[in-house]
């Protein structure tokens, strides 16, 4: 893959260290449709921690006036599939499309059943502001093969082609996560390397990483949307770095990442020098 330069440039850090006092400024409602046991948890807490106000608001009989009156971005992910919670996903994502208000999509799983792809692409025409999945997810949802990638490592060269292709054709911005995550637009790529490998052992931890990308974008909408996500992805990852020096396995980390969240909204110079994002 490409290089990732400009890893120096100290404006990155205090940009990053700005967005995150916004979200906690403006605490945006983010609504979360996600699945049920596996990420829901993880998900409020990380999203309450980083600021932004969490609300799991699923039963379509209340999603058109909630997504219209109350959410400031929706975040949509697919985990535990099923019919009757697709539906309601479609009405948000829509409601948020005509509302022009921020939604992002966790793509869970794309690729591994015919029916969660063609969903997950049906969910793509109704034009998310961000999709964020792993590589073998974006590959798939791009139409191009993927080889197994069970370890969060790097994305290949393959994956980063396929999310220029992706962000081209939905026209959203698209995060591949990893042990460098990657934002793009389509044209331009955002490198981003904070984190620790155990994060990919958490149950969930991308989802979560997705809520905290909906609460980013949510209070720096498009034209600033690649740079938002890049943060929402170097906070999520450093606080996983500042976790892992208290943590002894995923479920510690767990804890202590939510833990570093909150805590980080006091440590400014230690955001401001740590956040490693560069150009590709
Ligand atoms: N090897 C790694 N090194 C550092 N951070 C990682 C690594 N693998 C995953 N992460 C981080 O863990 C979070 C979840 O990413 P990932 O495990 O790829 O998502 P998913 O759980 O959806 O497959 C992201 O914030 C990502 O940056
Ligand atoms: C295990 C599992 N099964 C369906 S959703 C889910 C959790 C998704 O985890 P992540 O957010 O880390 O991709
Ligand atoms: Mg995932």
């Amino acid at each position: 893959m490409a290089s990732f330069r400009d890893l120096s440039r100290a404006s990155w850090g205090s940009e990053a260290w700005k967005a995150l006092m916004r979200v906690r400024d403006a605490a945006p409602v983010v609504q979360c449709i996600t699945d049920f046991s596996a990420s829901m948890e993880l998900m409020a807490s990380a999203v309450m921690a980083t600021g932004a106000s969490p609300a799991m608001v699923h039963a379509v009989e209340e999603i058109r006036e909630f997504t219209a009156s109350r959410a400031n971005a929706v975040c949509i992910n697919v985990g535990t599939l099923s019919p009757e919670w697709l539906f309601s996903m479609k009405v948000a994502a829509a409601q948020a499309e005509e509302l022009q208000k921020i939604w992002v999509l966790d793509p869970v799983g794309a690729g591994a059943t015919k029916f969660r792809t063609a969903k997950c692409l049906e969910l793509i025409n109704l034009r998310p502001t961000v999709i964020r999945g792993n590589q073998m997810e974006i590959m798939a949802l791009a139409g191009a093969s993927a080889s197994p990638n069970k370890d969060g490592s790097n994305p290949t060269s393959d994956g980063l082609e396929a999310a220029k292709e992706l962000a081209r054709i939905s026209q959203s911005i698209v995060c591949v996560s990893g042990a460098m995550d990657l934002v793009t637009d389509g044209k331009r790529v955002l490198g981003v390397s904070n984190g620790v490998p155990m994060m990919h052992k958490i149950t969930a931890s991308g989802s979560a990483m997705t809520g905290l990308i909906a609460a980013f974008v949510s209070v720096h909408p498009p034209p600033r949307a690649l740079e938002a996500a890049a943060f929402a992805l170097a906070i999520f990852g450093l606080a996983g770095e500042l976790g892992m020096e208290k943590a002894s396995g995923p479920a510690s980390l767990a804890m202590h990442l939510v833990d570093a969240l909150h805590q980080l909204a006091s440590e400014e110079s230690l955001v401001t020098s740590r956040i490693k994002i560069g150009q590709i």
